[in-house]
This record gives structure tokens, C-alpha cells and sequence, in this order.
């Protein structure tokens, strides 16, 4: 049995897996530029977080009824389920689906078939995180979120995403007072390739409870004590990380020195089915690599459930807690 885990950073297009690309493509008569599986496998050499959206926004070309967003659901719920994730925190991307011609309702619908049944199909607890593209305008994000208005029982935040340089925080400021006045819980991606001055922006403009990455936090420590002493937790992605090239290998990953400097870290998969694994594989792959000690893997766990926005069931959070605290370490652990 897998160690017990909330993941928080997880955006379901990139759950979407080589085999379900091609099943939906054919369903939906959609020509991949790609022969087969294999052939598409070896495009996943990435030089940096673009050349990775590159291929990202591409494939989403087969997303394009409710039916699609709802298996690509499910196929995530399950495999989460297998590694031990209790509750998800699960990014979507709505204007890249909306530039598409599909639109708000067909997304939301679709992901809500499968969320909503999850706890009972899969035992996995959901939220849903709308995400904004970075890279696409303030007024964009504007109407985006007019657009969910009518879906905002099933989104429970936003967040921010996509390409990182060039688009600070501060762009979408009023969007994310507009959002805070829905009563949506705000986070955003800031530090992943983007500098320290972008994870200050987050938190001083944008307001945000949680930083996606936040990984060149490290680069200062007036930064860090502050996020410390805020209990901001950070939302790690270790094999993201080393395939987008934010750190050269894993082993020189800075995860175990912000454990010790005393910052939330939770670890998380991002894009699963780009970076070669799951939220249990990144648990393992930091644990092989950098030599986490079992209570250090406990703790991660703990952090999980702490950092996730489950102030609406504090019941359940204690349960998984305690699943936590409770759980054995088999020879291998976690
Ligand atoms: N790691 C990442 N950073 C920014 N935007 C993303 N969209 C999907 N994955 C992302
Ligand atoms: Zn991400």
C-alpha cells in the first residue's frame, strides 16, 4: 500500500497519455502529427518549460466533447488512486479549450462526470483549480472568468500558468481581485523558471495561499524566511523539474535544504504523462536521490493535507492525516 497523499499540483492535460491521445483522436476524426505511441514518446525531450508547452497545447487538439474531458478524468483518478493520492487538487486550462471553439460548459461538465463519482469510483476527494494562461492578456483572464460564473459551485480557485518569463504576476492583479470577491481560493506558478521578485509579486498582488514551484525561492533568503514564517506552502515538482531543466538532475535538486530550511514543501507530479511519472514516482525519485529518511517522507504526506484547501471538510482532513501518521513503511519506503 502506497504511502497516503493529497497532490496539489496537477494539471489533467498533462495526464493525457500517449494511448488515450491516439484512442480520442480517432474518435474524434483528429490527424496527430505523429505515425504512432512511440514516435510521439520520443518528442517528450524537452529543452525548457516552452518547448514542453509546445507539444501540451498541441495535443489538446483531441480534447473536444464532454465524453473526452470525463475518460481523461477518470484515467487520472485511477492511476492517482494506485499511488495512494486520498484528494486531488486538479488544474485545468480553459482558454486553451475555448480558443479551440470548445467551450467553458464542455470542459467543466466533462470533468465534473468523472469528479463528482470520484470519491465513490476511485475513493480520491477533488477540488477543481481554473488556471489562467500567463501568456495570453489580463483581458482574456477577464472574460475567462466571466465565463465560469455559471460552473462556480465546481471551482473551488484559481491559478496561474503557462509560459512564465516575461509575464509577471502583477499583469493579473484584477482578475485576481475579482476572483478573492467570488470567494475562490487563489494560487499561482511563480519561481519555476521566473525570478524570486515573481513568488513576492504572488503573494504582495495576486494574494496567493500556495505557490506552484516556487523553487528559485532559494535564491533569497529574506524570501524564504518570510515564506516560512508564513506557512506558504510551496508545490514541488521534482521530475518536472529535471525534465523541463529548472535543475540539471535530480540529485542536485535544492527539495532536501528547503526541508531544512523549514519551508511547506509538498511534492507533486505536474505532467504526469510528459515527465515520466506520477505523485508516487516523484515521492520514490526524490527519496532514491536525494536519500529522504522515512519521517522525512512522512512529513511530505503530512504537508499535503495540510497545504490542500479542505477548510470546507476538516473532518476528512484529519482522517487522511491520521491514515498518514498511522501508515507503516514497508523495505522500501513510502
Ligand atoms: N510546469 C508548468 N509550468 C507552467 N505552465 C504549465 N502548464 C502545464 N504545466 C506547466
Ligand atoms: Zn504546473
Amino acid at each position: 500500500m502506497p504511502l497516503p497523499k493529497a497532490e496539489l499540483h496537477l494539471h489533467i492535460e498533462g495526464t493525457l497519455e500517449p494511448e488515450l491521445a491516439f484512442r480520442l483522436a480517432a474518435r474524434n476524426g483528429v490527424e496527430l502529427p505523429y505515425a504512432d505511441t512511440d514516435e510521439l514518446r520520443k518528442a517528450y525531450r524537452f529543452e525548457d518549460l516552452q518547448s514542453f508547452l509546445d507539444l501540451y497545447y498541441q495535443l489538446m487538439a483531441v480534447l473536444r466533447t464532454e465524453q473526452d474531458f470525463e475518460d481523461l478524468a477518470n484515467a487520472y483518478l485511477e492511476r492517482a488512486a494506485a499511488q495512494g493520492v486520498r484528494h486531488a487538487e486538479i488544474f485545468f486550462d480553459p482558454q486553451a479549450h475555448l480558443a479551440r471553439g470548445v467551450g467553458m460548459g464542455t470542459v467543466v461538465g466533462g470533468l465534473w462526470r468523472a469528479l463528482g463519482s470520484s470519491v465513490e469510483n476511485h475513493g480520491v476527494s477533488t477540488r477543481l483549480i481554473m488556471c489562467f494562461l500567463r501568456d495570453e492578456s489580463a483581458e482574456s483572464a477577464m472574460r475567462t472568468l466571466d465565463a465560469a460564473k455559471p460552473y462556480l459551485d465546481r471551482i473551488t480557485g484559481i491559478g496561474l500558468d503557462s509560459a512564465e518569463v516575461g509575464h509577471p504576476p502583477v499583469k493579473f492583479r484584477a482578475v485576481y481581485e475579482a476572483a478573492a470577491a467570488l470567494g475562490l481560493r487563489r494560487v499561482a506558478h511563480a519561481g519555476e523558471e521566473g525570478p524570486p521578485e515573481y513568488i513576492t509579486e504572488a503573494l504582495d498582488l495576486l494574494g496567493v495561499e500556495r505557490v506552484d514551484h516556487g523553487l528559485r525561492c532559494m535564491e533569497d533568503p529574506e524570501l524564504v524566511a518570510r515564506l516560512v514564517r508564513e506557512r506558504i506552502p510551496l508545490t514541488l515538482c521534482p521530475l518536472s523539474n529535471v525534465r523541463l531543466r529548472a535543475v540539471d538532475v535530480l540529485a542536485e535538486h535544492p527539495l532536501p535544504a528547503m526541508i531544512d530550511a523549514g519551508l511547506l514543501c509538498t511534492v507533486n507530479s505536474d505532467d504526469p504523462a510528459y515527465f515520466g511519472g506520477y505523485v508516487a514516482d516523484n515521492y520514490h525519485a526524490v527519496r532514491d536521490a536525494l536519500g529522504l529518511s522515512r519521517e522525512q517522507m512522512r512529513e511530505l504526506a503530512r504537508n499535503s493535507f495540510l497545504a490542500s484547501f479542505l477548510e470546507d471538510d476538516e473532518e476528512l482532513r484529519a482522517r487522511y492525516l491520521a491514515e498518514v501518521d498511522a501508515f507503516e513503511f514497508g523495505q522500501a519506503h513510502g
